[in-house]
Formats: structure tokens, sequence, C-alpha cells
């Protein structure tokens, strides 16, 4: 199973910035950037953050092959020089990310990288890539997680992917959100995703009868079979069929395990389907239900009583479906002049839009009485945090907007990954990472959960960054003025 991904994974304009920054001898030159994203996807109150295991495998492997060297020559004519700078190149830089599962919030880094301008400018690209497609449906599945309860949540996107990476990786962001099983038999191999699998209408359609279909699918697969009941007509056709076969399985000392409905009226058939299922004795039998769904349409079905054990999502979670993307962004936020991080910043005339500069490190503010979360705090990565002392937290748009916080655990979310090019960081476990984003949920009063208008989640910058982002906005506007 081939990892790698190519280096050429980029924009253009990274690796023109790239050959300038070598033809003008700043290529070694130490910078840092931050990845984040600025507005919350689909109204949600948090984004689930995805996305690291690519990136690090990404830079693991990141290698100019010979044929890259080659197509570069010929595309951008580039000096041998240069070209023998990218034969030996390596990532060597130092990356700090929160883990993936993490709850996330708008102007928090969920990277930090510093290195040299030249490796900086070239992963840009791929890490936006990753993460923001990655995120996206973590936060998406989060989302119907959050709907569906304890239920069953099968992820059935493939076929309606953006391409492969799309479904595969989607998949695995899905698993993270918090559904239980795919239908992608390649994504259940290659992170151990528990997999599954009905049948489709032309199993039924390939036989004479419907009865016949399901007869012959049961003798497949006597200990798990899942009948689609809607290929001609669910209650008067499909739910009856499946019941005298689950009544056959059951005198050979099987069961019926499920049905899946894919059309109609989800709410109504699914109650009908139950009655008549449990008064022919098949209590234990699932109805699984497919059909467009998303995290309004089974809220919905639910609040209609829809007697639905698992729910298949294809379409409306892979694609991303109300927002396709998240629009992650990836700034660079200091320079190192003289053994000494510089501040930099980018302006806009969108006050959402300018960089808060410095590198950083993000915490989160936790109540040790309720064990919940009061707020995020982004400070810069020389500041320490005193626990002993209260906490000035305040709204960088409204710094009016102010609180004070005392008896608190600050719990520091960026972690090491990379040190100087080597990963100092263990990938844990799928199933850790499951964990870990539902202890996350758990540090979240429900306000900040919910999927609709939830309360907005307070991060606060520290004093220090705060001043520090003051003082470069003057120095520039004096500047600009100063050349009027
Ligand atoms: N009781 C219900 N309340 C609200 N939405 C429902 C209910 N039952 C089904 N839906 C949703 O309504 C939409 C119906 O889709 P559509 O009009 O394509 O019909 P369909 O029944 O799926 O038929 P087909 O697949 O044969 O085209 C789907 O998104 C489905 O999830
Ligand atoms: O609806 P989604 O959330 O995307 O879930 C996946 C869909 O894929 C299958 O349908 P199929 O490809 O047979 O087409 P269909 O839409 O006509 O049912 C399945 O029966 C679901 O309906
Ligand atoms: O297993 C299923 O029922 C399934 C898988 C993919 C898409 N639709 C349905």
């Amino acid at each position: 199973m081939s990892l790698s991904i190519s280096a050429l994974h980029t924009d253009k304009y990274q690796l023109t910035m790239m050959y300038a920054h070598y033809k003008n001898g700043t290529h070694q030159n130490r910078r840092a950037f931050d990845l984040y994203f600025r507005k919350l996807p689909f109204g949600n109150g948090y984004v689930v953050f995805a996305g690291l295991e690519r990136v690090v495998q990404y830079l693991e492997g990141l290698r100019f092959q010979e044929e890259d060297i080659r197509f570069l020559e010929r595309e951008m004519a580039f000096e041998p020089e240069f070209l023998d700078l990218l034969r030996s190149f390596r990532f060597t830089g130092t990356l700090h990310a929160m883990p993936e599962g993490t709850l996330a919030f708008p102007g928090e880094p969920l990277i930090r990288v510093e290195g040299n301008i030249m490796e900086l400018q070239l992963i840009e690209t791929a890490l936006l890539n990753f993460v923001g497609y990655q995120s996206l449906i973590a936060t998406k599945a989060a989302r119907v997680r959050h709907v569906a309860g304890q239920d069953t949540l099968l992820e059935f996107g493939t076929r309606r992917a953006q391409e492969k990476d799309a479904a595969v990786w989607g998949t695995r962001a899905a698993y993270i959100g918090g559904f239980d099983a795919t239908s992608n038999t390649y994504a259940s191999q290659r992170f151990g995703i528990p997999s599954s699998g009905t049948h489709a209408h032309a199993w039924v359609q390939d036989f004479p009868t419907e009865l016949e279909a399901f007869r012959a699918y049961a003798a497949a697969f006597p200990e798990a079979t899942t009948l689609l009941v809607d290929t001609y007509d669910t209650l008067k056709s499909g739910v009856p069929h499946a019941i005298k076969v689950g009544l056959e399985l059951k005198q050979q000392g099987n069961k019926l395990a499920g049905i899946r409905l894919d059309s109609g009226d989800l709410a109504y058939l699914s109650k009908q389907a139950r009655i008549m299922l449990d008064e022919a004795g098949l209590t234990d039998t699932k109805i699984t239900a497919s059909s467009d769904l998303d995290e309004f349409t089974i809220l919905n079905l639910k609040s209609q009583g829809a007697k639905i054990d698992a729910w298949g999502v294809g379409t409306k979670l892979i694609t991303a479906f109300d927002q396709p993307a998240l629009g992650a962004v990836y700034k660079m936020v200091a320079r190192l002049e003289d053994g000494e991080w510089a501040p930099t910043i980018k302006i806009s005339s969108n006050p959402a839009k300018i960089t808060t500069p410095c590198r950083k490190n993000v915490y989160r503010i936790i109540d040790r009485k309720s064990g919940k979360a009061r707020g995020d705090l982004i400070t810069a990565v020389e500041e320490t945090i005193d626990e002993s002392k209260p906490l000035h937290l305040f709204d960088p748009e409204h710094p009016f907007r102010r609180k004070k916080v005392k008896h608190y655990q600050a719990m520091p979310l960026l972690q090491p990954i990379f040190q100087n090019g080597k990963r100092v960081y263990q990938l844990p476990p799928l199933s850790e990472i499951r964990k870990h984003h539902q202890q996350q949920l758990s540090l979240f009063w429900e306000e900040y959960l919910r999927i609709l208008n939830p309360e907005v989640y307070p991060v606060s910058l520290s004093r220090q960054l705060w001043d520090t982002k003051q003082q470069l906005l003057n120095r520039i506007y004096d500047s600009i003025k100063a050349e009027e």
C-alpha cells in the first residue's frame, strides 16, 4: 500500500516562491505559520479537528522524485543548483498540532509550524487540503451523531464522494466524528473501521420474485441478513417477504438481522414495519433507513417517532453538502531575525481577516468544579499560565466583554508532532482518537454543542498577544501615513 504523496501536490505559486527565495538567497530563513479557520461551518458551534495522520504521512514521505525534478526542469526552467536542492529536500521543520478529534474554534491555530521558508511554502497547499476537508467531514459527522443519540450510524458515501481520497479519508473523518461503520471496504481494511453492508435493489431485480431474492440472500448470509424491502412495495411486498424469510431463518436457529428502507415516508414506513415485525415475533430485527439523510432529516424523523435503529448516510455527509469548504488558511505569524522571533501581521479591510502575530499556544480553560470549559485562551509561546492566579479572558473583537476566571485548569491543546524534521509524536490508534473526541465533547455544556444556533464559545487572546497585535497595526498604519 503506497503511502507517499507527490511533492508536486501543491500550488505552482509555492514553487515559484521557493525558487525566488533561492535566487534571493533567503530560502533558509526561518519562519512560523499558523493553520486555522475563521468561520464555523454548517452553523455549528465548533469544528472537529481531523487530518493530522495524513499530514504526518505526507511530511515524513515528502521527497522530489527524479520524474518530478525533470518535470520542473521542463515546466519552470529552474536552474540545476536549485534542482539539486530539491533532490535532497526533506521536511526539517518543527510542527505542533491539536490531536485529531479535538474541538477547535475560529482563530485558533490547529497547526503551528516553524521551518525554513522554502519548506513552509511548499507544504501549505497540502496541509490546507487535508485538514480542511477532513475537519469538515468530522464536524458534519459529529452533527449527525449529536441528533442520532445511541442509534447506529453507517457511512454510505463512497459512490457520491469527490473521488477516491475523499471517500477514504472522509470515511475515517466520519468515524472520528462518531459514525460506527462504513460501507467502504478499503477504508475498513486500511483503518480498521468496522464494515457494514446490506444489498441493493439490483439483487432483488435479478430474481423472478422478491421472495426468491430474499431467500437466496439469506442462504448466503444466514447469520447477518439485512434485506432491502422497498424495490416493489414496502408494506405490501417487501416487509411481508422479509418476515417470511425471517421466520424461516428462525426455524433454522438463525435470525433476520435487519431490513432496510430506502425510499418513501421513512417515519410512516418504519412504524408500520416495526409493528409487522413485532407481531411476527421478529422483535430483534433492526430497521435501517437510508435516502438522502442528514442531521436535519434524522432529527425530524425522530421527532415523528420513526422506528429506525440505524441510519445510512451518504451524499450529504461525504460531500459536506451544505458547506463544501472549511475555508482554512495558513498565515505567516513570525520571522526569525538575528536569533529572535519577530511578529508579523497581514492587514485586511475586514477586521476578521487581520492575522494575529506571534508563535502561539492554545489553552482550554477548564473549571475545576464543573469540569466544563469556560473558554479558550491563545497566548504567545513564551507565556506561561500560573493556575494559582485568576485569568482574565476577553473577547478580542469586543474587548469590553471580559471575565475573570478562578479555580481552573489550563489544558494545552497543541502537542509537539515534529521536532526539526523528526517525528516525536506517536500517532494514536483510531479507537483512541474517537475516545479523545468523546472526552472533548464532555468538556462542553450542551449550549455550545446543539446543532441549531449554538452559543458562541469564548476564545480570548492573552494581553501580550493583543498588545503586540495593536502595536504592529499602529506601526504599519503610521509607516503608511508617513509615506503619503
Ligand atoms: N417522514 C419524513 N419526514 C421528512 N423527510 C422524510 C420523511 N421520509 C423521507 N424523508 C426524506 O425525504 C426525501 C425524499 O426523497 P425523494 O423525493 O427522492 O424520494 P424517495 O422516497 O427517496 O424516492 P426514490 O428514492 O424512489 O426517488 C429524502 O431526503 C428522505 O430522507
Ligand atoms: O442517499 P445517500 O445518503 O447518498 O446514501 C447512499 C445511497 O446510495 C444507495 O442508493 P443508490 O446509489 O442505489 O441510489 P438511489 O439514490 O436511487 O437510492 C443507497 O440505497 C442510498 O440511498
Ligand atoms: O450497504 C448498504 O446498504 C449501502 C452501501 C452503500 C450505499 N448504499 C447502501
